[in-house]
C-alpha cells in the first residue's frame, strides 16, 4: 500500500493548506528574487508543509529542484560543492531561466556540527548565492543570528482542524473510503496541527475498516496510547530499574516522545529528592538524545532510554500505589526540547521566579507554559506587554512565549511598549506579582483583561478572567484562568502542561 502523505504531496502551491500567509509569500519571494536575491528561511513544526511548499513553489515556477538535507550529507565540502555550486551556477541545468531552487533541508540541524561545516560555511554559501535557496528548518533560533539575519523568514503555522478535515475528507473521496464526518474531525484535533500526522492516521485507521466511524478512531488511539499508560505505572511505581528499562521495549514511542510522557508525569507521583534524582536522569537522557540529533548517531539512543527509564526507577524512594491521572505530554514541554529553546525558556523561568517568589520550576513548568497560552501569537497584546514589561523581556523572550516570529514589528512594538511601561510609576512600584491566575480577584487589574485597552483603571468586576486566545489565523478559542485549574485530558498544540492542581495553588 502506497503511503498517502506521498501520493497525496501537494504538487502546487494551491494545494499546500491552511497556511495562506506564508504560502503567498514564498509565491512573492520566488517571483520577486531576482530583485533582492535573498535566501529565504521557512520555518514551523514538523508535518505542516513546508518542504511540500517548497517542492510546490518549484513547480509552478519551473524550476528544477537540487536538494540538501543536513543529516545525509556529511562535511563542509559537500555542502560547498552541492549548495555553493548549484547556488552559482546559472547554466547548469537548471529551467528555462536558467533557474533552479536549492532546497536546505533541516537547515537547524547544520548549526554548531564541525562535520557539516558549522552554520558559517552555509550561511557563507547562502549568502553568495547566485540562485534561490529555501532552507527549511523546525527550530527557527537553531540557527545561527547571522544565518538568520542574511535570509527571508517565512513562518508555518500549525495547521488547524478546519484545515486539516478538508484535506482528509479529499483523501477519502479519492481514495473511495466511506466516512463519517465526526471522525475525520477527531483525527484533526488529536494530531494537532500536524498535517502529516493526520493523514499518516486516516491511511492507518482506514485501512482497517470498511467504513470510517468515530468509534473507529478512538479504538485507535486507546489501542496506540494504552501502552504507554501502562509504562507509566510500571516505571514511576512499581519495576525496578532493570525492569523498567525492559519494559520500555514494548513502547512504541519514539525516544524524543517517551522523554517527554515521562517528564511530564513523573511529578505526579515524585516529590522532593526522588523528584530531584528523576529529572537529574532525565537531563541525562536529554543530552543524550541532543547528541543524536546532532550527529544523526542513534547508537546513542541506548543511552537515554537508559537514564529516562531505569535511572528514573532507581530514583523512587518508598512504595507508590493508588491510581494516578496519566496525561500526554504538553505542547510545551517538547518545546523545551532543543538547546536554544531551552535556554530561552530556562533565562525566562528564573525572571519569573524572581519576581514571583516562586521555584524556578514552577515557573518553567506552571506559570511560563500558562502564560504562553495566554498570550499566543501576541493577541491580546495589552497582556502581552504586561508581561513583557513584568519580566524584563527581550524580542527572542516574547517571540518564544507567544510563539510570534522574533523580527516582527509586532514583537519589536510590544517590547517598546514594555520599556515605556517599565518606567512608569505603576509598574515600578508594584512590587506584586505579575502573575496571579488565582479566584482571590485580588489584583484583577495586574493581569488582564480580554482587551488592549491600555487603561489600568479595570479592577473591576473581573469576576473571571476571560483571555481570548487565537488559535491560528481561522479560529478562535477562549479559556479562563480558573478554567485551567480544571483538569483536561486533552493536550493540544498549544495547551499548556495538563495541570491537575491548578496553577493558583502554586502562587
Ligand atoms: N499544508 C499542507 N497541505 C497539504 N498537505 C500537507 C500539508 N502539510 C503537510 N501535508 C501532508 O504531509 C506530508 C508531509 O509534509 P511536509 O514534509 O511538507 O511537512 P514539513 O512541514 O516539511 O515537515 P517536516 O519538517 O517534518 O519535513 C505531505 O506530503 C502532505 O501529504
Amino acid at each position: 500500500m502506497t503511503d498517502w502523505t506521498e501520493t497525496y504531496r501537494p504538487t502546487t502551491l494551491s494545494e499546500v493548506r491552511g497556511n495562506n500567509k506564508a504560502r503567498d509569500q514564498l509565491e512573492e519571494w520566488a517571483e520577486s528574487w531576482d530583485d533582492h536575491r535573498k535566501s529565504v528561511i521557512v520555518h514551523g513544526s514538523p508535518g505542516v508543509g513546508k518542504t511540500s511548499a517548497a517542492h510546490a513553489l518549484a513547480n509552478d515556477m519551473g524550476w528544477p529542484v537540487m536538494e540538501l538535507n543536513a543529516s545525509d550529507s556529511r562535511g563542509a565540502d559537500v555542502i560547498e560543492r552541492i549548495a555553493g555550486e548549484a547556488a552559482k551556477s546559472g547554466t547548469l541545468t537548471g529551467g528555462e531561466s536558467g533557474r533552479r531552487l536549492v532546497i536546505l533541508d533541516e537547515a537547524d540541524n547544520f548549526h554548531g556540527n564541525a562535520d557539516y561545516g558549522g552554520s558559517r560555511e552555509v550561511t557563507r554559501v547562502v549568502k553568495d548565492a547566485n540562485q534561490p535557496i529555501v532552507l527549511v528548518a523546525n527550530e527557527f533560533y537553531d540557527m545561527s543570528q547571522s544565518l538568520r539575519n542574511s535570509c527571508e523568514t517565512i513562518e508555518f503555522r500549525d495547521v488547524s482542524k478546519r484545515s486539516i478535515v478538508p484535506v482528509l475528507r479529499d483523501i477519502c473521496r479519492r481514495e473511495g473510503v466511506d466516512f463519517e464526518e465526526e471522525a475525520l474531525e477527531k483525527i484533526a484535533e488529536s494530531t494537532s496541527g500536524d498535517l502529516r500526522s493526520a493523514v499518516n492516521d486516516l491511511q492507518a485507521v482506514a485501512e482497517e475498516t470498511e467504513r470510517l466511524t468515530v468509534e473507529d478512531v478512538v479504538t485507535s488511539e486507546r489501542d496506540t496510547t494504552e501502552g504507554i499508560f501502562d509504562f507509566l505505572d510500571e516505571l514511576i511505581k512499581e519495576k525496578d530499574a532493570e525492569g523498567a528499562l525492559r519494559a520500555s521495549y514494548d513502547v512504541d514511542e519514539t525516544p524524543d516522545d517517551l522523554l517527554n510522557w515521562i517528564e511530564d508525569n513523573v511529578p505526579k507521583d515524585y516529590e522532593g529528592a526522588e523528584l530531584a534524582d528523576a529529572y537529574g536522569f532525565l537531563s541525562n537522557a536529554d543530552r543524550w538524545l541532543g547528541r543524536v540529533r546532532a550527529t544523526q548517531d542513534y547508537s546513542y539512543w541506548r543511552y537515554a532510554t537508559d537514564n529516562m527509564t531505569a535511572g528514573v526507577a532507581a530514583s523512587r524512594r518508598g512504595d507508590k500505589g493508588g491510581w494516578t491521572r496519566y496525561g500526554p505530554p504538553s505542547y510545551w514541554s517538547k518545546l523545551g526540547r532543543t538547546k536554544g529553546t531551552r535556554n530561552t525558556r530556562d533565562s525566562i523561568a528564573e525572571r519569573i521566579a524572581e519576581r514571583e517568589g516562586a521555584s524556578v520550576a514552577t515557573a518553567r513548568r506552571e506559570i511560563l507554559p500558562f502564560l504562553s497560552a495566554m498570550t499566543h501569537h501576541c493577541k491580546n497584546r495589552d497582556l502581552t506587554v504586561r508581561m513583557a514589561a513584568a519580566y524584563d523581556l527581550d524580542e527572542a523572550d516574547v517571540s518564544f512565549v507567544t510563539g510570534s516570529g522574533k523580527d516582527t514589528n509586532k514583537v519589536a512594538s510590544i517590547v517598546e511598549d514594555a520599556d515605556e511601561l517599565k518606567t512608569t510609576e505603576a509598574v515600578e512600584h508594584s512590587g506584586n506579582a505579575f502573575f496571579t491566575p488565582d479566584d482571590s480577584r485580588s489584583d484583577a487589574d495586574e493581569t488582564t483583561d480580554g482587551e488592549p485597552n491600555g487603561d489600568d483603571e479595570d479592577g473591576d468586576q473581573n469576576e473571571q478572567r476571560t483571555l481570548t486566545v487565537p488559535e491560528d489565523d481561522d479560529s478562535e478559542r477562549s479559556a479562563t484562568a480558573s478554567d485551567r485549574s480544571a483538569s483536561d485530558d486533552s493536550a493540544t498544540a498549544d495547551e499548556p502542561a495538563d495541570d491537575q492542581s491548578g496553577l493558583s495553588d502554586f502562587m
